[in-house]
């Protein structure tokens, strides 16, 4: 695998460009997946603390709106107290009110005597009349009225109300300034709401009727809707007993014109925070945590409001988790398939422009191959004016120019080849002449050596050879003797009467007679030991024998075959004899003196008669 990288250049090319994305895209993953969930949160919680600030000032603008309707209202140059006791100029002042507070849903007077006069705005933006049927505490009805409150439209009737059982009766008795009550059902209708309630009295200090304005949950919560940052979001104000005041939420509305209490077990997800969130120490910190329900996250945001005296109302933010991070899962999603698209289009085109800048390379690699093998039209057609077509350009005529050079090369190489041949036939003709003269030199020279060390006639030593060869087996340093004082047997041998035979049979014969003696002597004697002619009809002969009596038997031999074998056989029998001594070697001699010596024992050979050896022991 490592060879077959080292060897591909695309893949090398390739796994850089892969391994750059790769080290440049996981440290930025890495460290936007850490940061963005704590981002997320945090940004989520900004967005709640906002949005908390938010409703706390439209609740303030909301309830502080309902104070300034008394302000509003003591500051008006009018006599309130003929005014209660006139009812037209009741209702007019009434409805003059709530036509300038937008905020304030209803707004009613009732009397000492148990008798209400009240306005207030319905739903389909028309106004509603609660009025007694008479000025003291008894039937009630409800009329459909105009912007100024008269109508006499009957929508609802009941047969008894008396406003001073109500709540914020009680509470306006007790304190001579406007007093939240509690949150309650309206009169009629099912709507629950908060009322401001004021009393009124004389100049005495005489209780002459309550003032009251009506808030209702719908107003309240219309206004929460507003404050909804994510659809399945829900933003509640709740009282620290665990009742629902308003929630965006359609599941938390009342029943049966009771508050929604958590305590009820209608509200499971609330009932999962509540424990951490109701402990006044804890929302009163504007907290912000997470928690799961239903395998899902969610955030919850806790501040509150603080409406009068302990009453304060607990603001909840409640929101999945996943309303903010879809939007970011899908932009991460959406950011996944464009970095994969691009990534894809970048290893798509870093593959296409590798191909497209090595596939030249390849050919180019692959056509040096062949050419290398003399695979001469391997030429590379690359139509393009980059520098891989120069290149190729370049290489082809590079191709060309060598295939000239390498046709020239071979015809000087057929040239050569051709002299070569011409050459070899001649170097063979002249060493068949330099061998045939050689030879014909070897031979002139085995000639010459004849010539210079045997006699032509008999063809054994001469006189110069045989003595420089005895002289020098004498001196060797291990000589042929057994013992050192015994170098063998020298023998001399001259032909008796031969000028009498030259002058009786002619020199012809003489010679035939010497050649004829050397042959027998020859033929008597060992390869070690050596024969020369040492004079005309004068031989020499050198044994390495040891003993006298073999000497004796050489001699005897020599002179029985000549006896034995007559040189001619014609009608005479031709034969020769020889006068012959034979002398021991000692070693302290030189040549010269063993020559002296056998030729001294000759001449007593001679003198004796001839045809006889005679034999000198003497050391
Ligand atoms: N045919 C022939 N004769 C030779 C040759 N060399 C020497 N002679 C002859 O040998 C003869 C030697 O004679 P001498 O020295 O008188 O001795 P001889 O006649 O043998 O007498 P003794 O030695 O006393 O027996 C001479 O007549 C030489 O001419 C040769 O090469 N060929």
């Amino acid at each position: 695998m490592l060879i077959f990288f080292t060897k591909n250049l695309g893949w090398r090319i390739q796994f850089t460009l892969s391994l750059f994305v790769f080290i440049t895209a996981v440290p930025i993953g890495l460290i936007w997946y850490t940061s963005s969930e704590q981002v997320l949160f945090k940004t989520i919680e900004k967005l709640y603390h906002h949005s908390s600030e938010v409703i706390k000032s439209q609740l303030d603008d909301f309830f502080t709106e309902a104070k300034i309707v008394y302000e509003h209202q003591s500051r008006l140059n009018i006599n309130l107290a003929e005014t209660i006791n006139d009812r037209d100029k009741l209702l007019t002042h009434i409805a003059n009110i709530l036509n300038h507070h937008h905020d304030i849903d209803y707004y009613y007077f009732a009397n000492n005597k148990g008798a209400l006069l009240s306005l207030g705005k319905s739903q389909n933006a028309q106004y509603i009349r609660l009025e007694s049927d008479q000025p003291s505490v008894g039937p009630i009805s409800s009329y459909k009225a105009d912007f100024s409150g008269n109508g006499e439209h009957i929508l609802n009737q009941k047969t008894f109300f008396d406003p001073r059982t109500r709540d914020w009766y009680q509470r306006a008795l007790e304190k001579n300034q406007p007093v939240w009550s509690d949150i309650y059902p309206g009169v009629i209708d099912d709507i629950l709401g908060i009322s401001l309630s004021k009393v009124l009295k004389d100049t005495d200090g005489k209780v002459l009727g309550v003032w009251g304005l009506d808030l209702t949950l719908n107003s309240v919560t219309q206004k929460l809707q507003k404050s909804k940052l994510s659809p399945n979001s829900t933003v509640l104000l709740m009282n620290t007993r665990g009742e629902i005041i308003a929630s965006t939420n359609d599941k938390h509305t009342p029943k049966d014109r009771q508050l929604l209490n958590v305590s009820s077990g209608q509200t499971p997800l609330l009932q999962t925070i509540w424990p951490t969130v109701s402990p006044a120490e804890y929302y009163k910190n504007n907290s912000a945590y997470q928690f799961r329900y239903e395998g899902e996250q969610w955030v919850c945001f806790t501040s509150y409001y603080p409406l009068s005296d302990s009453r304060d109302i607990l603001v909840l933010f409640l929101t999945p988790v996943s309303d903010f991070t879809s939007e970011f899962i899908e932009t991460m999603h959406f950011a996944i398939i464009i970095t994969v698209l691009l990534v894809g289009i970048a290893i798509y085109y870093g593959s296409y422009g590798t191909k497209y800048i090595l596939t030249p390379i390849i050919r180019l690699t692959h056509s040096a191959e062949a050419i290398s093998q003399g695979k001469w039209n391997h030429q590379i057609h690359l139509d393009r004016q980059d520098e891989l077509g120069q290149l190729a350009r370049s290489f082809n005529k590079m191709i060309e120019h060598l295939k000239s050079y390498i046709d020239q090369l071979n015809t000087h190489q057929d040239e050569t080849a051709r002299l070569n041949a011409l050459l070899e036939k001649q170097n063979q003709k002249l060493e068949e002449r330099v061998q045939a003269r050689t030879l014909s030199l070897t031979e002139a020279n085995k000639k010459l050596q004849q010539l210079a060390y045997y006699d032509p006639l008999t063809n054994v030593a001469n006189r110069r050879y045989f003595w420089d060869e005895f002289e020098r087996q004498l001196h060797q340093p291990t000589g042929p003797a057994e013992s050192p004082l015994h170098r063998g047997w020298l023998f001399i041998l001259d032909i008796d009467n031969f000028k009498q035979f030259n002058d009786q049979y002619g020199h012809v014969v003489g010679d035939d007679a010497l050649k004829y003696f050397s042959q027998v002597c020859t033929s008597c004697l060992s390869d070690q030991d050596m024969i020369g002619r040492i004079g005309g009809e004068e031989f020499a002969i050198w044994s390495n024998i040891i003993h006298q009596a073999e000497a004796q038997a050489i001699a005897d031999a020599i002179l029985s075959a000549l006896s034995l074998q007559p040189l001619f056989k014609t009608e005479h029998n031709v034969a020769i004899t020889i006068s012959a001594s034979i002398g021991v070697i000692p070693c302290q001699y030189g040549d010269k003196n063993c020559y002296a010596r056998a030729d001294k024992q000759l001449y007593k050979a001679k003198a004796a008669g001839k045809n006889q050896v005679c034999i000198n022991t003497h050391r």
